[in-house]
């Protein structure tokens, strides 16, 4: 499939005050998209936040909040920031259309609409962004395992403890290391090793399968699990979990001093994040508690952290 066969569907949000300018977009998009509508900026904003439309047509002028303030608030919050906005104004003066591209905007379409005008810019604006929204997840993903790199890693940490802070709730991290795995590739190959590596992931995506849980490799052969509003009892679940998903995978590691079988170790971290904390704060405390559970003989979890009672 093209990224212009792609681009072809798609949810776009048309957002005018008169329902007439609706009727007239709905029915230039509606054979080759999904077409949601708001009558007004706080309205729009709200679908933008809980539908996710790939696209928004945005009239310029409205009573209320007007089409640049809605731009505005589009693109200061992490969840919206990605949608691309056409505004669609009958404002026609050079100062208008360089004030909505100021704004952010993607495009600019003038009013009266011309169908088969306003359905190839939206095609053209959705192509972009499938193609943006693929470098971007080729670029947070570890391309051997699947799960999230290490920049997708720090991105996300620092958005849940903004969040998490801002509503008083507290951030779990579990860093999760295989025991003996150079062991391991020594004994099988390096190959072997990928693949246990895969297999590996798998588990902890298992583990950790709420929607907002984030499973990234940190480094190597070393994990991080990222949970997001879940206190010291919660996290030891996870890593419950992930024990016996690993016990029951039983992946055999012959050249392993402390299993016959593929082992993890793993430092559990909780923090209500704070004023005077920082994420590294609790990556510091996940990694000594890690450090501390392989010292005691590996295959096994250590929790800790200021908020972490289990
Ligand atoms: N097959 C494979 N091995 C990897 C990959 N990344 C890192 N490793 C290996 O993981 C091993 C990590 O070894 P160490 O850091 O010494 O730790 P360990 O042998 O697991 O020992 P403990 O952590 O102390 O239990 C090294 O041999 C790396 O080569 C990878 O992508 N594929």
């Amino acid at each position: 499939m093209s990224w212009t066969d792609m681009a072809v569907n798609g949810r776009v949000l048309v957002v005018d005050d008169a329902m007439e300018n609706i009727q007239i977009l709905h029915g230039a998009l509606q054979d080759e998209h999904e077409v949601l509508f708001a009558m007004d900026g706080p309205r729009a904003l709200e679908i933008a936040r809980t539908q996710q439309p790939d696209l928004i047509l945005l009239d310029a002028v409205m009573p209320g909040m007007d089409g640049y303030a809605v731009c505005k608030e589009l693109l200061a919050a992490p969840e919206t920031s990605d949608i691309p906005v056409i505004f669609v104004t009958a404002l026609k003066s050079p100062e208008d259309e360089t004030r909505a591209l100021g704004a952010g905007a993607a495009d600019f379409i003038s009013k009266p609409v011309n169908a088969a005008v306003v359905r190839a810019r939206v095609r053209t604006q959705l192509t972009v962004k499938r193609q943006r929204d693929a470098l971007r997840a080729l670029i947070l993903t570890d391309a051997l395992t699947g799960v999230a790199n290490r920049r997708a890693f720090d991105e996300r940490l620092d958005a849940e403890w903004r969040r998490c802070g801002r509503a008083g709730l507290p951030v779990a991290l579990i860093l999760v290391d295989i025991d003996h795995f150079k062991l391991y590739n020594d004994h099988y190959g390096h190959q072997a090793g990928d693949a246990t590596l895969v297999q590996f992931a798998t588990a902890m995506r298992r583990a950790a399968a709420r929607t907002q849980d984030l499973v990234a490799r940190y480094g190597g052969e070393e994990f991080a699990i990222l949970l997001p509003q879940l206190d010291g009892r919660g996290a030891t679940g996870v890593a419950h979990r992930l024990m016996t998903e690993l016990e029951q995978m039983a992946i055999p590691h012959a050249a392993s001093p402390t299993a016959s079988r593929l082992t993890a170790s793993m430092g559990i971290a909780c923090m209500v994040p704070g004023e005077h904390s920082i994420p590294a704060d609790l990556i510091q405390v996940a990694d000594a508690l890690l450090y501390q559970a392989k010292a005691e003989g590996r295959n096994r979890y250590k929790l800790g952290g200021a908020d972490c009672a289990a």
